[in-house]
């Protein structure tokens, strides 16, 4: 490992005054215009909470592929429910062929909704679907809906400094994301048995697509990477206490390019250590409201591109990056 990404503690911005905000802001906005990922610490999440649902997950993703396939989603292209390996191939949303990547998921979002047109409309039900919790292992759904509500808290202060770095009110962005349609994953990177087709890896190059994803992961062999404007591919820690926080591809567009959305993937272990090393990663890939136009925050006639409707952003990804059905 060369370098690290920044570490920034955000305990100041969740208990401080507004100055002490704007100060993490200003360290935010200095890594998301250079690099677009950083750790945070003082996020003030119980680690034991963390710890439940990372342990739920390996519960779950050690169980016979029968029984993990009774918790794919019957409405094929939702991001809700189990994925097998071979579905999904990030690197095709940014126009790279590769096999598909070598991972399992499960997917899951919001538990609850009010009975309002914009949860229930036809279009509505094409972002709040039912979860479809596994039948094991027990208490599944309770830890991961008490984790979702964390990082709902955690991304709205999150949200909160993005506008204070751009000199926005600091509510600017709260109600294009005050009905989210966030959807979370569980990654499990198996161990590998064989050895990867060429350019195949636990997930190719890729961009995420919303605005901030917060993601918990294991510090073992084969983990995060993240490539530098120098073009070079630098490890990124995930350590199980902390967060890694990176820009997704529409607040890149929100901010005219000013904050990246940079490419990463998930290496593949070495070959000795491959068949015994296994990798759990958490994500929580915050979207704003399916009906929020971004339009980029420019002078006028400086806008790089057009604004579009998160939803169809969203929907645009997904065609791109799904090579097989479940
Ligand atoms: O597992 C990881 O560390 C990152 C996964 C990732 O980049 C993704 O699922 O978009
Ligand atoms: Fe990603």
């Amino acid at each position: 490992m060369t370098k690290g990404i920044p570490v920034i503690d955000i305990a100041p911005a969740l208990a401080g005054s507004l100055e002490d905000r704007k100060r993490v802001a200003r360290e935010i906005d200095h890594t998301c215009t250079e690099t677009g990922f950083f750790t945070i610490t003082g996020h003030g999440v119980d680690t034991a909470l963390i710890d439940a649902l990372r342990s739920t997950a390996h519960a779950f993703f050690a169980l016979p592929l029968d029984e993990k396939r009774r918790a794919i989603h019957p409405v094929a292209d939702t991001p809700r429910g189990y994925r097998a390996l071979g579905i999904e191939a990030l690197a095709h949303g940014n126009d790279r062929p590769t096999p598909p990547d070598l991972k399992e998921y499960y997917h899951f979002g919001r538990e609850r909704w009010p009975d309002e047109p914009y949860y229930t409309s036809a279009e509505g039900r094409r972002y709040f679907i039912p979860n479809l919790w596994p039948e094991r292992p027990e208490g599944f759904a309770a830890v991961a809906e008490r984790y979702y509500a964390e990082m709902e808290r955690l991304v709205l202060c999150m949200m909160r400094l993005t506008a204070l770095a751009h000199d926005l009110d600091e509510t600017f962005f709260d109600d294009k994301i005050d009905r989210h349609i966030t959807a979370m994953r569980l990654n499990f990177y198996p161990e590998q048995t064989g050895a990867p087709a060429p350019d195949q890896m636990r997930a190719g190059a890729h961009t995420d697509y919303g605005l901030l994803t917060i993601l918990n992961g294991e510090n073992v062999p084969g983990g995060l990477q993240v490539l530098t404007r120098g073009g070079e591919w630098i490890d990124v820690e995930t350590d199980p206490g902390n967060f890694v926080v990176n820009i997704g591809d529409l607040l890149m567009r929100w901010t005219n390019d000013r904050w990246v959305s940079n490419t990463h993937r998930v290496i593949n272990p070495p070959a000795e250590l491959a068949a015994k090393t296994k990798r759990l990663s958490i994500a929580f890939f915050h979207h704003p409201n399916y009906d929020a136009r971004v339009e980029c925050i420019a002078p006028p006639g400086k806008a790089k591109y057009p604004p579009v409707l998160s939803g169809e952003y969203r929907d645009l990804k997904y065609r791109q990056t799904r090579v097989s059905a479940a």
